[in-house]
């Protein structure tokens, strides 16, 4: 009994440390705003155009996608600023290669939006 409150007691830290990382990202971080905004944007469009429940989950997936993707670049970000302050052609790597990963999901991420956007339209055209 006792392990398991230390274990329920750690796993509740680790949840508290995952929100101050997430706070901490949103609040700053401007492109992690930018990208909130643009998912609490594509919620209005997806209610607006009643999308049914696969394009929803398509819709979470993705955002969560880009989110997850610029939580990662800026935590290497903050780990090349630490071991690499000084210039070095493989800090600069790294910081540009974890911003491609963001540059890949946001683009998918738009593409998918699109086609979503674009059926749900037609959809609508075609029902006038
Ligand atoms: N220590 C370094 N050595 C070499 N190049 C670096 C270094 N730090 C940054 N750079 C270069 O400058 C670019 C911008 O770095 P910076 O840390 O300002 O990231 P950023 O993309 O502007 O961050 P943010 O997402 O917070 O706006 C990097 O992508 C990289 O090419």
């Amino acid at each position: 009994m006792k392990r398991l409150i230390t274990y329920s007691r750690g796993r509740l830290s680790a949840f508290g440390y995952a929100f101050r990382g997430a706070h901490d990202l949103l609040s700053n971080h401007a492109p992690s705003k930018i990208h909130m905004l643009a998912f609490v944007g594509m919620v209005a469009v997806s209610w607006a155009l009643d999308f049914p429940l696969w394009k929803w989950v398509a819709v979470l997936i993705c955002s969560g996608l880009v989110l997850a993707a610029e939580a990662l670049n800026t935590a290497v970000e903050y780990v090349v600023d630490l071991v690499s302050p000084d210039y070095h052609v493989l800090a600069g790597k790294a910081k540009d290669v974890a911003a491609g990963a963001v540059l890949f999901t946001a683009v998918f991420s738009g593409l998918v939006a699109l086609l979503l956007i674009g059926d749900s339209l037609l959809e609508l055209a075609a029902a006038q």
